[in-house]
């Protein structure tokens, strides 16, 4: 699987995903407008991969000291508003800025651009260790010959690692346990079609897509025993905040009995905000809704509504499964004690037995 973000030389290199699966294409990002134009135009997209993209922006623009940083924060932050990763992501490296520029004053000789460099590696690599616990953790709720469906892409390409909702179906294939994976396409962008289907078939995992309309006809005709999801933005009472068509799938799970489960890192946890009422919902342009791949599907005069995201409420959710572990409601608790725990990447290590099964040398993506 191509690496979604790779920093080489100085430069930022993104994996283009508007043109997934038909071209592997990257585009050379050398400065933090060139990142934050990658970002709005969904070159790069996902709610941890944007903030590790926008993480390297900042270590772009550290030539210009902190002023130039602290410009490149509030350009990077005006790019999408729903993933709260990369406002993590902005506000640590920010800090990190600020901290360090102290510091330089008391020693010229210091560098910032490879302190920051430092940390943007950082965030990236611990989001690569978060994700080997969360599927640890995750595929305990994936039974044997499991048949999943999930929603969107949160897989290595929305994430920089082996995935959230995709890493969970990876180690559970991997541990032995015989998935069968449905693919909602994901209209308008089509990002469960093009590239989580894309994905699931490198590795070789039995991948079937279906338009997003036929979700509930295939439940009602058994095919589905689990439906697992990534996100961008959870409330600190659950309510989770993930591509627009996530609340039909929860609705639906309700209606047919079928485990509904949340796959994200903490950083994705808004503590801030208190339910889904408060998550910036981004709106996209029409255009998207109104052409599949380039091609107009309907009248430029009709109206087109675009919503990227929804919101599914806590009480729709089975479980959040996080490298904390997997929380379950009442999530206003779960997810305080989850905040505080310290945990042990140690396990991240055994993870990587089972991922080297049958796979490369780099855990098996
Ligand atoms: C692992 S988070 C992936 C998350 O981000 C996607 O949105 P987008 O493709 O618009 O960045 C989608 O909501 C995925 O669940």
């Amino acid at each position: 699987m191509p690496d979604p973000i790779k920093w080489e030389d100085g430069s930022l290199y993104l994996l283009d995903q508007r043109r997934i699966p038909f071209e592997v294409e990257y585009l050379k990002c050398t400065n933090y407008q060139d990142v934050a134009e990658a970002i709005e135009k969904m070159i790069v997209r996902g709610a941890p991969a944007i903030g590790i993209a926008a993480a390297y922006g900042i270590v772009l623009a550290s030539h210009g000291g902190l002023p130039m940083v602290k410009e490149a924060v509030s350009r990077l932050s005006k790019t999408r508003p729903t993933a709260v990763n990369l406002f993590w992501a902005l506000e640590k490296m920010e800090r990190a800025a600020t901290d360090f520029h102290d510091a330089t004053a008391k020693d010229p000789g210091l560098i910032l651009k490879d302190h920051l460099l430092e940390v943007a590696v950082d965030i990236h690599e611990e989001e690569r260790r978060i994700e080997k616990l969360i599927a640890l953790h995750g595929q305990s709720i994936v039974p044997p010959n499991c048949q999943v469906l999930t929603h969107c892409n949160a897989g290595a390409l929305a994430t920089g690692g082996i995935g959230t909702a995709l890493g969970v179906i990876r180690m559970a294939q991997k541990i032995g346990k015989a998935i069968k994976v449905y693919c909602d396409e994901t209209r308008p962008l089509l990002q469960g079609a093009r590239l989580s289907s894309w994905e699931l078939w490198m590795d070789g995992l039995d991948v079937t897509v279906i338009c997003d309309d036929m979700a509930a006809f295939l439940m009602k005709k058994g095919k589905v025993d689990l439906v697992i999801v990534g996100a961008d933005r959870i409330a600190s009472n659950g309510d989770t905040a993930n591509k627009i068509g996530t609340y039909n799938l929860a609705v639906l799970c309700k209606y047919h009995g079928i485990p509904f489960y949340v796959a994200a890192p903490r950083s994705t946890i808004d503590c801030s905000i208190k339910d889904g009422e408060a998550v910036p919902i981004e709106e996209r342009d029409p255009d998207e809704v109104r052409t599949v791949r380039g091609v107009k599907i309907f009248l430029e005069d009709i109206p087109a509504w675009n919503p990227a995201f929804d919101v599914t409420p806590g009480d729709l959710i089975s479980g959040i499964i996080t490298e904390a572990g997997i929380l379950k409601a009442p999530y206003r608790e779960s997810i305080e004690t989850a905040m505080r725990i310290d945990v042990n990447f140690e396990d991240a290590h055994w993870a990587d037995s089972y991922l080297k099964q049958g796979g490369s040398e780099d855990g098996g993506i």
